[in-house]
């Protein structure tokens, strides 16, 4: 599915701030060589990860769902000087190819790279947010929500990529990943520790701060 008609996204991408060399370099290696390109975040969703990341400036940002490091390059643009990104992907096939990219962006001193699953990685890591994405598996977003919303700073953000599940979310479809995804939409809406916002950009950003 076409998340906006071709024409009004080529306007919005030709009236957005041009992805650097490198990230066009990762989308064009990414859809070559890679398999599902469509769930890299892309040029318009790109710069809207940095721009959020320019306004926290965060210390600590954690992802969880790496694929080859698109988003994770977007984020760390706006990292404080002390900054630190940890990102997580279960799939070690991409593992040198993301380690590549990291490389090539200039940013491996700030980044760690945990390859594994993030349901186990993240309970591990001893750190506050004040910026995590959870763009990984459907079924697992309820429970990564639970696992990082006590480590959340004050004003610290959460990020949740496909909420709007490419529109099956308002449709008479009940599969197991549609009806996760509602449950989680719905969980973020009733949860007094957040206000929220879902972004109706691309497949829908669920926009969480921590009050
Ligand atoms: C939609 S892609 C991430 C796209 C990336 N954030 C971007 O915008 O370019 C989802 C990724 O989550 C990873 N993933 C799925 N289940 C996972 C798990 N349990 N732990 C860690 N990563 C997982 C997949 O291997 C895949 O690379």
């Amino acid at each position: 599915m076409e998340f906006l008609p071709e024409k009004l996204q080529d306007y919005a991408e030709s009236h957005t701030t041009d992805e650097s060399d490198v990230l066009k370099y990762i989308s064009r290696e990414t859809h070559l060589k890679v398999l599902s390109p469509r769930m890299l975040s892309g040029h318009l969703q790109g710069r809207l990860l940095s721009m959020f990341s320019h306004m926290i400036k965060p210390k600590r940002i954690l992802e969880i769902g790496t694929y080859t490091g698109y988003s994770a390059v977007c984020m760390a643009e706006g990292l404080d000087t002390e900054g630190k990104l940890y990102t997580i992907d279960v799939n070690e096939e991409l593992e040198a190819r993301v380690r590549k990219h990291f490389e090539m962006a200039g940013v491996t001193d700030k980044v760690t790279f945990l390859v594994g699953d993030a349901h186990a990685i993240v309970p591990s890591l001893n750190e506050q947010w004040d910026l995590v994405f959870i763009d990984a598996d459907k079924l697992g977003y309820s429970q990564y929500f639970d696992l990082v919303i006590d480590n959340m700073n004050t004003d610290g953000y959460i990020i949740a990529d496909n909420v709007l599940w490419s529109g099956k979310i308002v449709e008479d479809v009940s599969d197991k990943k549609t009806e996760a995804m509602r449950n989680f939409n719905e969980k973020v809406m009733n949860d007094p520790r957040v206000e929220n916002i879902l972004l109706p950009l691309r497949d829908g950003l669920m926009v969480m701060r921590k009050k």
